[in-house]
């Protein structure tokens, strides 16, 4: 078995009692579970599973989720390229399906990257309302607006900011909110043995001070009456239950039961301790997946309305990047794309034209540090447009008029993937040329530029096989 602290094993006896040797034993299974999770905002499982080979197993508390069998290279085949599916542990699966989206809901995912969660619950918007996705780390948010992107999310606006700060932007603003902590990594020892390390140089109650401040946070930036889940990757009762009981004391909050499938305690779910029973424990030797903590609460509405429950301030929408009229080099291009929006919605920040939530036209966020202020059409130069990887990305085959669609063995597949130019005169209609939208089995990829049937490589260089 994997050597683990004396102190966390003792914890961990106080904790299981009875099931302490069973969870020991479950660490002979030394690489733990792979997981695929669908992009149910481009397909459903059911059509996944027909176009796939993979070998896939159903992951009983997800709609979408899926144990990979076989030791597929899943992140290099194409169908991950035209972001059909994110690499997931399957009990990290299970926060964002916790969190009940309705479509039109202003989202935040408080700590997101590198987009896990934030995937699945841009999937759950289906293009309404919009996701906030934050992570403290700039470094760490590229990778999550990566993953977004890579989905097909436009309804999003990737921040890099402490959650203090967005207070000043968003106080009392979201329906929805995800803190999936920081935390010591207990759950994942099994799978990732070096976070060992860091526990022992800080473990739960460097981690529980975190979580304090960023759940406090995330309290404010709640509206009344709005949703919260909290989960970890840990045991820790400290990092778990306390911050939850803090958050239900001090915050004016209630727990509610998870929407998790009736059979719960069948499929492995253990309970919250104590008062937070209706919170899940996830627990290696019970379930095929790592160990996590998950809970769902409500932030209570407060009779008197009062003024904690309320945004500090009224703003004035930002007029930067306002249009009065779209740019000609945008209008051409865009006679070939079946996709409208409103007009209001249009941001041309350095040449960058975008298309922001319609949520977000009325803020002034100019000043937060962000990465990405919702759907990056592409850039007007002169005389031309050249659309972005993240438009090909967010459209369906059919959104626009010149496309060429190549089967996921065709070898013209990984060439494009790598950048090259391809001859496609077996499948590009005669006289056929211009900007192309480029898929694998009916599913974009990225662009092209068509002439004489020769593809004039345009796939976003930083994303190259
Ligand atoms: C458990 S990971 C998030 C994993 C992510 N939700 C996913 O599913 O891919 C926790 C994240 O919190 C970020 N973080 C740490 N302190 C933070 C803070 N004070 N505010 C916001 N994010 C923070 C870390 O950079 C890290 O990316």
């Amino acid at each position: 078995m994997l050597q683990l602290p004396e102190s966390f094993l003792q914890e961990m006896r106080e904790l299981l009692g009875d099931e302490y040797d069973a969870w020991e034993k479950s660490y002979e299974h030394n690489e733990g579970f792979r997981g695929l999770r669908v992009n149910t905002g481009k397909l459903r499982p059911e059509e996944f599973q027909a176009l796939s080979a993979f070998s896939l197993r159903a992951v009983p508390w997800t709609r979408n989720g899926f144990y990979l069998e076989e030791q597929a290279q899943a992140s290099k085949h194409p169908y991950y390229a035209a972001g059909l599916y994110y690499l997931q542990e399957p009990s990290a699966m299970t926060p964002a399906a916790c969190l009940p989206i309705k479509e039109g809901d202003r989202v935040l995912d408080l700590c997101a990257a590198p987009g896990g969660k934030a995937t699945e619950l841009a999937a759950k918007l289906r293009g309404t309302g919009v996701l906030v996705a934050n992570d403290i780390s700039n470094s760490r948010a590229k990778a999550l607006l990566k993953n977004l992107e890579l989905f097909g999310a436009g309804n999003i606006l990737v921040t890099s900011e402490t959650p203090e700060r967005l207070l000043n932007y968003f106080e009392g603003w979201f329906d929805k909110i995800l803190v999936d902590a920081p935390c010591s990594g207990e759950g994942m020892f099994r799978k990732e043995p070096s976070m060992v390390k860091d526990w022992l140089e800080k473990g739960p109650d460097y981690y529980a001070e975190i979580q304090r401040t960023v759940v406090t946070a995330a309290a404010k930036l709640l509206r009344p009456g709005g949703q919260l889940v909290y989960s970890t990757c840990t045991f820790s009762k400290h990092e778990n239950e306390e911050t939850i009981e803090r958050l239900i004391k001090e915050e004016g909050f209630t727990l509610l039961p998870l929407p998790l499938p009736e059979e719960r305690e069948a499929l492995g779910f253990a309970p919250g301790l104590g008062a937070c029973a209706g919170a899940a424990r996830l627990f290696p030797h019970r379930l095929d997946g790592e160990g996590h903590f998950v809970a769902l609460l409500q932030k209570n509405v407060c009779s008197d309305n009062s003024a904690a429950t309320l945004p500090r301030h009224k703003e004035k929408a930002d007029s930067k990047g306002v249009l009065k009229k779209l740019p000609e080099e945008w209008l051409d291009f865009a006679k070939d794309l079946h996709v409208k929006w409103d007009a209001r919605c249009f941001r041309l920040y350095d040449g960058r034209l975008y298309v922001l939530p319609e949520a977000l036209t009325g803020k002034n966020i100019r000043s937060l540090r962000f990465l990405r202020t919702g759907l990056y059409l592409g850039e007007v130069k002169p005389k031309r447009f050249e659309p972005s990887q993240a438009l090909a990305m967010y459209l369906r085959k059919e959104e626009f008029a010149l496309s060429v669609d190549l089967k996921a063995d065709d070898e013209r597949v990984f060439r494009y993937l790598k950048g090259e130019t391809l001859d496609l005169e077996d499948l590009a209609a005669r006289g056929a040329k211009g900007w192309c939208l480029v898929c694998v089995d009916g599913y974009p990829l990225g662009w092209g530029k068509l002439a004489n049937g020769t593809l004039k490589n345009k796939y976003y260089p930083g994303w190259r096989w």
